[in-house]
């Protein structure tokens, strides 16, 4: 599966709505991207997120704050954020240094501008089946299988890893295309077997090459959302692909839908904020 190809698709029609929302409003949707400390891969990642905003007509203002920020201080810089009117989503980039409560600092997020789908609102109406703003990565993957015409309906999908923003949203989101969905996670006895029950794998275990091509179900559709350095993904690419019938690689797989699924809401949300239907523009 192309996420490449996808993401450019998705991203010139956000770039359309964008130009759109720009012209009728004067002024660009505009994403906040808070970054907290140095780590490198999320220095990259921010990074990336701006770039693509640059491309689509969408700009971006930097929130950049020192390893030692308390969370009071976190809580408040996204407090600010959500009350700005020139803000029209926001981006926490994710993991925050050890000390801070990223729960805390998710919920200061106004649940109008969690483009990132990462607060307790847009967990709840995933939950539901409710329309709202998706984690950007489980978003990206329902897209791929959308996109590839994958029937999820009475499909055993198995999600490896069951994080806030990433494998619990990802079930979710299948359950609610009526597959039957099993979450594994490091406490899972006999994983293997459970993996090789898949008719469709998502793999977000943060482990490079954890799943191999021995435990694939022939014909599964297997999803990478692996990032692990030096751009691996979870699953063994060579091994499973032989196996699968679909799967998407690291790179150029689920990462590049996470960054499109992130813009595009970020402009839905500018819409919003601006009583604008998309559907009009
Ligand atoms: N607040 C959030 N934090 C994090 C998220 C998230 O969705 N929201 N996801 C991950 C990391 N991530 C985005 O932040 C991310 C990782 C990888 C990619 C990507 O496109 N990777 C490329 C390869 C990288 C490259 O080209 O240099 C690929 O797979 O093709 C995008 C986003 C953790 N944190």
């Amino acid at each position: 599966m192309d996420g490449t190809a996808l993401a450019r698709r998705v991203s010139e029609r956000t770039a359309a709505l964008a130009a759109k929302i720009t012209e009728r409003t004067g002024t660009a949707p505009c994403l906040a991207t808070v970054l907290v400390g140095e780590d490198p891969a999320s220095v990259t990642y921010v990074k990336m997120k701006q770039n693509r905003c640059a491309k689509a007509g969408i700009t971006s203002r930097h929130v950049e704050l020192p390893a030692s920020t308390t969370t009071e201080e976190l809580v408040a810089a996204l407090t600010a954020l959500s009350e700005d009117p020139e803000i029209s989503g926001i981006l926490l980039q994710h993991p925050v240094p050890h000390h801070i409560d990223e729960r805390a600092a998710f919920e200061a997020i106004a649940p109008g501008k969690d483009v990132d789908g990462v607060t307790m609102h847009s967990f709840a109406a995933m939950g539901f089946g409710l329309p709202g703003f998706v984690s950007c990565t489980p978003g990206g993957i329902m897209r791929l299988l959308a996109e590839y015409d994958v029937d999820l309906t009475g499909k055993h999908a198995v999600v490896v890893g069951r994080s806030a923003i990433l494998g619990k949203p990802a079930g979710m989101l299948l359950l609610e295309q009526n597959a039957t969905v099993t979450y594994c996670h490091s406490r899972t006895v006999d994983l293997p077997s459970i993996v090789r029950q898949a008719d469709v794998l998502v793999a977000a275990v943060g482990k490079a090459e954890f799943i191999r091509g021995e435990d694939i179900k022939p014909g599964a559709v297997v999803l990478d959302a692996g990032y692990n350095e030096g751009n691996v993904g979870d699953v063994h690419f060579e091994s499973a692909a032989a196996r699968a019938s679909l799967i998407t690689p690291v790179p150029g797989g689920v990462g590049p839908m996470t960054i499109a699924v992130l813009l595009e809401q970020t402009v839905q949300a500018a819409a919003a904020q601006a009583g604008l239907e998309l559907a009009d523009l």
